[in-house]
């Protein structure tokens, strides 16, 4: 579903303040992929989910979605394939448009725009039975503006829209780590829910190793641009938080060096 083929990427190359964020990055995901991407701090994580979202261009290398390769296209194309939804809750909404109004922007993402503007009663029926999944009573709140909505709600939402027309890739970079832990996990479960019924390609980068493991079925670990870790099912199931540090001290001859990792596990 997902090819990276030879990765590379170098932020003001040639500059002092060059730095490579991606060296030779190759990764394969199967359709229905849920892989959790940990770290140190500047391993590329964000950098990897940005390339592939085509938020900069490549140096080197590759990128294929469902066999297209998608290196040249820009942002907006791809957009339409992609679903992402960021650490920030304020991102991915617009505070000022009601529930129903961001949910239908995302609807009508990628589709041919209605010259008519307006929400039909079966699109305001399909909104409804979308929000009653979150189980956060927001099915009643359709012409609430979303500004007036918690972090974990908005969250939530955006993760809503980001899904709702099944993209062929999910990318989530650390949207729960604005969070407190509670609603961090409600959002997490939510996650699972959605990527299970949808069975979306889905690669999301956490800094709290516990959840890196358990959820998804595999676990890829970056540093300094590079994979050099990947776990999958089985061996997944059975690691702990213990054998990753081991796992990452041993691979990469450092200590594992991110302040928010350490502190969240
Ligand atoms: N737009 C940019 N311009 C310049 N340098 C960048 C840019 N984006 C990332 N970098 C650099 O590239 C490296 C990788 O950054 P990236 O954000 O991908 O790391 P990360 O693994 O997500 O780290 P963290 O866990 O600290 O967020 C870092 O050294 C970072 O400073």
């Amino acid at each position: 579903m997902l090819r990276a083929d030879n990765v590379f990427k170098t932020f003001n190359a040639g500059s002092v303040n060059e730095k490579t964020a991606l060296a030779g990055v190759d990764l394969q995901l199967s359709s229905a992929d849920f892989v959790t991407i940990i770290g140190g701090n500047g391993a590329g994580k964000s950098t990897l989910l940005n390339v592939v979202a085509g938020v900069f261009p490549l140096d080197r290398g590759g990128i294929a979605i469902g066999g297209d390769m998608i290196e040249k296209q820009p942002e907006h194309r791809r957009a339409a394939d992609i679903g992402r939804v960021f650490q920030d809750p304020l991102m991915g909404t617009a505070a000022t448009m009601t529930i129903e109004e961001n949910l239908s922007m995302a609807y009508r993402r990628g589709k041919r725009r209605r010259l008519k503007w307006g929400i039909t009663a079966g699109e305001r029926k399909f909104f409804k039975e979308q929000l009653a999944q979150l189980d956060l009573g927001l099915e009643t709140r359709l012409k609430s503006k979303v500004g007036l909505l918690s972090g974990g709600q908005r969250q939530a939402l955006t993760l809503l829209m980001a899904t709702m027309t099944e993209p062929k890739l999910l990318l989530l970079d650390e949207h729960t780590a604005a969070l407190d832990p509670k609603t961090a996990q409600k959002v997490l479960e939510l996650t699972d829910k959605i990527v299970d019924t949808h069975k979306l390609t889905t690669l999301m980068v956490t800094h709290n190793m516990r959840d890196a493991l358990k959820h998804g079925n595999r676990t890829i670990m970056m540093h300094e641009g590079k994979i050099i870790l990947d776990l999958q099912h089985e061996q997944k199931q059975k690691t702990k938080v213990d054998d990753l540090m081991r796992m990452f001290e041993k691979v990469s001859g450092n200590k594992m060096a991110n302040d928010r990792m350490l502190l969240a596990n």
